[in-house]
C-alpha cells in the first residue's frame, strides 16, 4: 500500500497499516487523506489536513520528506476526519544513529500497537457527531492489539467468559499475535497507542516492566506492574525473561470511561521452546475504570532521565506567556460540541499554513482567541450557558520564546461528568510541568522544574489541570487537540502559528487548494519553465526548513492509500 518506499536511514515502519483491520470497503468510504507522524517538525510534511497542508486527493500522491532527529517510539496515523479511527495508522520506530548507544541495555525487542474498533463505518459515526440529533459512538466492540482483537465468540472472548455459548471454533482470525522469547534475556517492548477513544490498562503476566522511554524521550527507570497507556503515547519498558518457561498474557483493557467496555486486547508471551497454547491462568486483573488514583500515580512516575549516560535538558525556569485552555462540552447552536476557553476548532478551506504565510486575512478567523476564561467560572458544574461558537482562529507565537500552556478540564454537559482527554502537541515535545486537582492555581510550587518529563502527548485528567511548558523553536503552524478521535472531531483542539515568517518554502503540492490555489497557480503560469522544487513563500527566499541536529533522512513516497487498496 505503501507503493515506493525509500528508507534511507536506521528508521524501520512497522506493521504499516495494520491489515487485519482495514477492509477495502472502510476504505472505499475514504476520500481524502493527510499523514500525520508524532514524530515531525518539519513544517509541511506534518499531515494535518487544512492545517500544515491540502488534504491528498483520491488517487493523487504526496511526498512527505522529512527529517528524523530523535531515536525513540513513534506511530503515524491519518489526519484527515477520523481516518485514524477507520485503521489508517502504523508503528514507526528510530533507531539510534550509528556509533551512539541507547543508556540502557537489551537483548532484543517487540512492538506492540494498540488500537480500537468499532463495528459502525467511520462515516457514520462522524455523520451521528455531526448531526443535531447527535449520536455519541459509544465504546469500542474490540480492543486490538497488532490489529488484532477479540469479539463475541472470538479466542479471547472464548476464553475469557469461559461462556457456554462460546463453543464454537477457535476463530484463527482473532488469534492474538504471540511474541517467542528466549528465557534469561532482557526484551524492550515498544508500546504506542493510537486508539479513536480508549484509555488502556496494559500489563504482562507475571513480568515486572521498568519503564525507560516515553513519546520518543528517555525516562527515569521505574518499575511498574501496569502501564496506564493513552491514546497518542507511546512507551518503551524493558522485561526480563526470568519466569517459568511457559506462555503468558499480554493484555491491554480499557478503562477511565463507564462500563459495559469491551473485552481486551491479547498477546500471548511465549517462552521458547515451550509450545504456543492458551495461558492456563486468568487474566491479568486491571484496576477498576474509574480507579483514577492509580492512574495518578502512574502519571507522576514519569519523570526525565538524569543519568551519567545522558540527562534530559530542563526546562527554562520562568516563562514569557501563559495560556489556559478551558476545555468545556458545549452545545453550540444544537450541536453538541467540545470548546476550548468557549471556541469550537473548524478547520478551514485553506490549510493555516499558506492563509498565515500569506497573509489571506479571510482565510480564516482572523479574531484573536482568548488566553484565558472568566475567573469565576464553575469548573466542577455544568456550564451555567453552555452555548460556544465555532471559529479557526489560532495563538501566534514569535520565536524563541518560552511558552506555558495550563490545560483545564472542566465538568461536561451532564451533572457530575468530567472525561479524561490526552492532549498532543504536533511539531514540538513539550516539558510536563505537573497535574492537579480542581482549578489550577498560581502556586508554581507544584510544578516541577526539576526532571519534568519530555513528551508530546499528556493525559488531562477529569476536574483537574496538566501543566506543560515549550520553547518556540520550531516555525510551524501546529495544532495542540484532544488525541480522542471523535473529540478532535466535535472541535476540541487549537492551533498555534510559531514563526510563520521564518518558514520561506514550501514543496510542490503542499498549498494547492483553497485561496492558496489560486496565488501558486498564477505564480506557476506566469513562470511556466521553471523547475521549481520547492515553493518560496517570500519571494527571493532561501529554504531553511528542516530542523537542527538531524540524524536520519527518510524519504517517503506514499500514494493515497484508500487508492491503492480499492484498486
Ligand atoms: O464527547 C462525548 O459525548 C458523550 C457524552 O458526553 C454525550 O452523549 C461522551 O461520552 C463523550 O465523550
Amino acid at each position: 500500500m505503501v507503493s515506493s518506499l525509500v528508507l534511507q536511514s536506521k528508521l524501520k515502519l512497522v506493521t504499516p497499516f495494520l491489515l487485519s483491520s482495514i477492509t477495502s470497503s472502510t476504505l472505499r468510504e475514504l476520500s481524502f487523506t493527510g499523514m500525520a507522524w508524532h514524530q515531525i517538525e518539519t513544517p509541511w510534511a506534518d499531515g494535518t489536513a487544512a492545517i500544515s497542508q491540502c488534504a491528498i486527493n483520491p488517487g493523487d500522491s504526496f511526498l512527505y520528506n522529512f527529517t528524523v532527529d530523535k531515536a525513540g517510539t513513534y506511530f503515524y496515523h491519518g489526519h484527515y476526519g477520523m481516518q485514524r479511527s477507520a485503521g489508517l495508522y502504523g508503528s514507526i520506530i528510530v533507531d539510534v544513529a550509528d556509533g551512539q548507544k541507547e543508556p540502557f541495555h537489551y537483548d532484543d525487542e517487540f512492538t506492540i500497537l494498540l488500537s480500537d474498533w468499532y463495528h459502525q463505518s467511520v462515516h457514520k459515526q462522524e455523520v451521528g457527531l455531526s448531526s443535531k440529533r447527535f449520536r455519541w459512538i459509544g465504546e469500542p466492540q474490540s480492543i486490538l492489539m497488532n490489529g488484532k482483537g477479540q469479539f463475541g465468540c472470538s479466542y479471547g472472548a472464548k476464553f475469557i467468559k469461559n461462556s457456554e455459548l462460546c463453543s464454537k471454533d477457535i476463530d484463527e482470525q482473532c488469534k492474538p499475535t504471540v511474541f517467542s522469547v528466549h528465557p534469561n534475556k532482557v526484551y524492550r517492548v515498544r508500546i504506542a497507542s493510537t486508539t479513536s477513544l480508549a484509555s488502556l490498562n496494559f500489563s504482562i503476566e507475571n513480568h515486572t516492566m521498568t519503564l525507560v522511554e516515553a513519546d520518543g524521550n528517555y525516562i527515569r527507570q521505574e518499575q511498574v506492574h501496569s502501564l496506564t497507556i493513552y491514546s497518542g503515547d507511546t512507551y518503551s519498558v524493558l522485561i526480563t525473561t526470568d519466569q517459568d518457561p511457559s506462555n503468558y498474557w499480554i493484555s491491554a483493557n480499557q478503562t477511565a470511561r463507564k462500563p459495559p467496555l469491551p473485552p481486551p486486547g491479547l498477546t500471548i508471551l511465549n517462552y521458547i521452546p515451550e509450545p504456543v497454547d492458551t495461558p492456563l491462568s486468568p487474566l491479568p486483573s486491571s484496576p477498576e475504570w474509574n480507579d483514577f488514583a492509580e492512574s495518578k500515580f502512574f502519571a507522576n512516575k514519569i519523570l526525565a532521565l538524569q543519568s551519567d549516560k545522558l540527562t534530559i535538558p530542563k526546562p527554562p525556569t520562568s516563562f514569557d506567556r501563559r495560556i489556559f485552555l478551558l476545555n468545556t462540552q458545549n452545545n453550540n447552536s444544537g450541536y453538541i460540541k467540545w470548546s476550548i476557553n468557549n471556541v469550537s476548532l473548524v478547520l478551514p478551506t485553506t490549510p493555516l499554513l499558506g492563509s498565515l504565510k500569506f497573509g489571506l486575512q479571510n482565510g480564516f478567523d482572523s479574531e484573536k482567541p482568548a488566553e484565558n476564561y472568566p475567573s469565576n467560572y464553575d469548573i466542577m458544574k455544568p456550564p451555567v450557558n453552555p452555548s460556544s461558537k465555532s471559529g479557526s482562529s489560532v495563538y501566534k507565537f514569535d520565536y524563541g520564546k518560552t511558552i506555558d500552556v495550563i490545560i483545564q478540564n472542566a465538568n461536561a454537559l451532564a451533572q457530575d461528568t468530567s472525561e479524561v482527554h490526552p492532549w498532543h502537541l504536533h511539531g514540538h515535545d513539550f516539558w510536563v510541568l505537573g497535574y492537579g486537582e480542581g482549578k489550577f492555581s498560581s502556586d508554581s510550587s507544584k510544578l516541577n522544574l526539576e526532571n519534568p518529563p519530555l513528551r508530546n502527548n499528556v493525559v488531562l485528567f477529569p476536574h483537574g489541570w496538566t501543566a506543560i511548558r515549550f520553547v518556540t523553536d520550531n516555525p510551524g503552524v501546529w495544532p495542540f487537540h484532544c488525541h480522542i478521535e471523535p473529540h478532535l472531531h466535535m472541535g476540541m483542539g487549537v492551533v498555534f502559528a510559531e514563526a510563520v515568517n521564518r518558514i520561506k518554502t514550501v514543496p510542490d503540492g503542499v498549498l494547492e487548494c483553497g485561496l492558496t490555489a489560486k496565488i501558486i497557480l498564477a505564480d506557476t503560469r506566469a513562470s511556466p519553465n521553471t523547475p521549481a522544487p520547492s515553493r518560496s513563500l517570500i519571494p527571493g527566499g532561501a529554504s531553511n526548513l528542516g530542523p537542527i541536529g538531524a540524524v536520519n533522512l527518510i524519504f517517503i513516497y506514499l500514494f493515497y492509500v484508500g487508492y491503492m487498496f480499492v484498486n
